[in-house]
């Protein structure tokens, strides 16, 4: 297989790549998701990534649990649940990812639930902008918006909230829960771009009308097809912009990743999902991934290939080509 032949827009190299696993589950409640990071790395991953692909990987061999970080006691503060854990976690998470973006490589996070996207959207978000002076864009893939206030939740579960707190519409003054997320982390509604939704509370269906937010739900795939929602998500976003492209595999139909905490039937078919991380690869604007929300404990028919899917998905992401 050849190098990949997508020149990056916005990354010095073609082809230097962190890597950090995240083995965390407390933005949600069923234990699990934090063995996804080893589960797709065992599958071979990085080993495609290195022999397959060509990158130089920068990877420190951990899967980060985080248990130094984690509160003796927890409890749920304006109806968050783990509050201090997810926040502590996601802060340290957002250095990461910062020192590796700093140098202009491209950041994948191995998830873990979508809480952890406030640690790594925050992270990209303050290296573009220090790198870059620009202010990047996010394709955020999933079944779900994700962009629950804490008032708005009905779960409590900041996997359900990310959104909200990387865009300001959620804030919070306390340092250790979220108030560290500074303005040069945060991302503007106007860039943010959402395929694949499906399952979207009261509350956020209001707060994505009130605020304009670019959205295309499996409804809009059915009447245009996938080719076409990806013609308009991209051109919403424009080719001088970096892209965070966060995919949660519950926006793949559970036909294809069954093993993941809120799966939600209706939705994208595994070339759809392929086709997805092809065409944002393509854009050469790619500066970070993350994949979220396998879950190798639930389903356990479903687990490999679940992880196989997830595998598959950041492989399209970073360069694989059918061809
Ligand atoms: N990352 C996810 N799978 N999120 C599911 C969120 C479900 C629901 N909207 C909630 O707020 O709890
Ligand atoms: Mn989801
Ligand atoms: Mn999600």
């Amino acid at each position: 297989m050849d190098a990949p032949t997508i020149q990056p827009k916005f990354l010095p190299t073609q082809n230097e790549l962190g890597v950090i696993a995240v083995g965390f589950s407390g933005g949600q409640c069923k234990a699990g998701v934090d063995a996804a990071p080893m589960a797709l790395i065992q599958a071979g991953l990085i080993n495609q990534l290195k022999d397959e692909l060509e990158y130089n990987i920068h990877y420190d061999g951990e899967v980060h649990s985080y248990s130094e970080l984690m509160p003796k006691e927890d409890p749920d503060y304006r109806n968050m649940k783990n509050p201090l854990a997810v926040s502590a976690v996601t802060q340290t998470l957002s250095k990461q990812v910062y020192e590796h973006a700093k140098e202009g490589r491209f950041v994948l996070t191995l998830g873990g639930d979508h809480s952890i996207a406030i640690g790594t959207v925050s992270g990209t978000a303050k290296a573009i902008r220090e790198r870059l002076g620009r202010e990047m864009a996010v394709i955020w893939v999933d079944a779900h918006a994700d962009i629950n206030t804490p008032e708005s939740s009905e779960s409590g579960n900041i996997h359900g909230m990310p959104v909200a707190f990387l865009t300001g519409l959620a804030a919070e003054k306390r340092e250790d829960i979220f108030g560290w997320l500074k303005d040069d982390q945060k991302i503007s509604v106007k860039k943010l771009v959402y395929i694949g939704l499906r399952d979207i509370d009261r509350g956020e269906k209001k707060i994505l009308r009130d605020n304009g937010i670019k959205a295309f739900s499996m409804h809009d795939i059915d009447r245009h097809g996938i080719g076409k929602v990806m013609d308009m998500a991209l051109g919403w976003i424009g080719s001088d912009t970096p892209i965070h492209l966060s995919f949660d595999v519950d926006a793949l139909d559970p036909m294809w990743a069954p093993s993941t905490g809120t799966p939600v039937r209706g939705g994208l078919t595994l070339r759809e999902g392929d086709f997805i991380a092809e065409c944002v690869h393509e854009t050469g604007s790619l500066v970070a991934l993350d994949l979220v929300e396998v879950n190798p404990s639930l389903e356990s028919e479903g687990a490999s290939e679940t992880i196989r899917a997830g595998c598959s998905i950041i492989r399209c992401a970073l360069g694989d080509t059918l061809l």
